[in-house]
């Protein structure tokens, strides 16, 4: 991921790659008793070479498939630059199943709901890009703001413990452990909608979808034929779900009928969705991601066919439902 953006107003909340050039800023924020105490490994004062070695020991870990940690930012200001308020990231045990959060924000940028933002966007990502299956935090007892943030994200309380923090010699912590897993996250993002308006009678129509990515990290696209509803715009491959097929089943099936590929359950992993009424039916639509099948796409009905950079998705119409999923793509991959 190169950077990845979250719209969701009142709060715009970015996740990026930290680098070296954020030293400087990095120190600024953390050195803060009010952030120090919270976390277990930081000293309080912080000192700056710290803070050096600190990113230095992230940019290693990134590269290494270790442990990848984002500088969260805000909206952009009117200059146009995003400045840090936070950290995020997440550390992979030595199966690669497992992965351990952690993060904070800036005391001058508490009470915006980034610290939940940050984290949604950053399990998302995480499930779909590492191949993970759970993710563990440990939360200081006296962080009534981080035990919101995990528990509106899903996360389930599993213990407690006492741990260490450097910055509270001493004494040992009273800590609460959370977990979260794939299947939490799928379907905290299926959950339904609050109930319709009395007069809105339409039905729901499932239908699962699939970004297919290639090596290039290139999305493909289908063009509706002729003679379709929608007939010109370009979609992803997928369809509706047969009775009791799941979404995944019904991927593996459509990507077969459509394109002429085989992929795997295990190889597509939940993305993001989109809600649409349409004049008609309602729209439930999960949208997967899958880098890896065996053939080659082709055209079996008739439809045209592009692989577009995430970048350039806005030059390729699409029907309404899929917009929101263009920045979503654009700013992951
Ligand atoms: N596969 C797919 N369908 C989408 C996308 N966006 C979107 O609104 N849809 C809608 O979801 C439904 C997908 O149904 P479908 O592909 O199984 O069926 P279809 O309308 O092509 O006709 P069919 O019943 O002859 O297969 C259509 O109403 C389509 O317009 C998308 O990105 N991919």
């Amino acid at each position: 991921m190169s950077s990845t953006t979250i719209s969701a107003k009142p709060v715009t909340t970015t996740l990026r790659p930290i680098e070296a050039g954020d030293a400087a800023r990095f120190h600024l924020l953390i050195n803060d008793w009010e952030i120090c105490r919270l976390l277990p490994e930081a000293p309080f004062p912080y000192p700056a070479p710290l803070a050096r070695d600190w990113i230095d020991a992230a940019m290693a870990d990134r590269a290494a498939g270790r442990a990848y940690q984002f500088a969260i930012t805000d909206a952009p200001g009117t200059d146009g630059t995003q400045a840090m308020i936070g950290c995020a990231g997440l550390r992979l045990d030595k199966s690669g199943e497992n992965a351990a959060l952690g993060y904070w924000v800036a005391r001058r940028a508490w009470g915006r709901g980034h610290g939940r933002q940050a984290v949604l966007h950053l399990l998302r990502w995480g499930f779909a890009e590492l191949g993970m299956h759970r993710v563990i935090a440990t939360v200081a007892d006296d962080n009534a703001a981080s035990l919101a943030v995990l528990r509106r994200a899903g996360f389930t309380e599993t213990g407690t413990g006492h741990e260490k923090f450097i910055s509270r010699p001493g004494i040992r912590q009273a800590v609460r452990h959370f977990a979260i897993t794939r299947e939490d996250i799928a379907f905290r993002d299926a959950a339904p909608k609050p109930a319709a308006p009395a007069n809105d009678t339409k039905p729901l129509l499932l239908v699962a979808a699939c970004a297919l990515i290639d090596k290039s990290g290139k999305i493909l696209l289908a063009r509706r034929p002729a003679g379709k509803k929608l007939a010109g715009l370009w979609e992803f491959p997928g369809g509706k779900l047969a009775p009791g097929e799941t979404p995944e089943a019904a991927l593996v099936r459509e990507l077969d009928e459509e394109l002429g590929i085989t992929v795997r359950t295990a190889d597509v992993a939940p993305f993001a969705f989109a809600s649409h009424g349409y004049e008609g039916f309602h729209l439930m639509m999960p949208l997967y991601l899958c880098r890896r099948w065996q053939g080659t796409p082709q055209s079996r009905e008739g439809q045209a066919l592009a692989w577009v950079d995430p970048t350039q998705l806005e030059e390729y119409p699409m029907p309404p439902a899929d917009r929101p999923l263009i920045p979503l793509l654009r700013d992951f991959l």
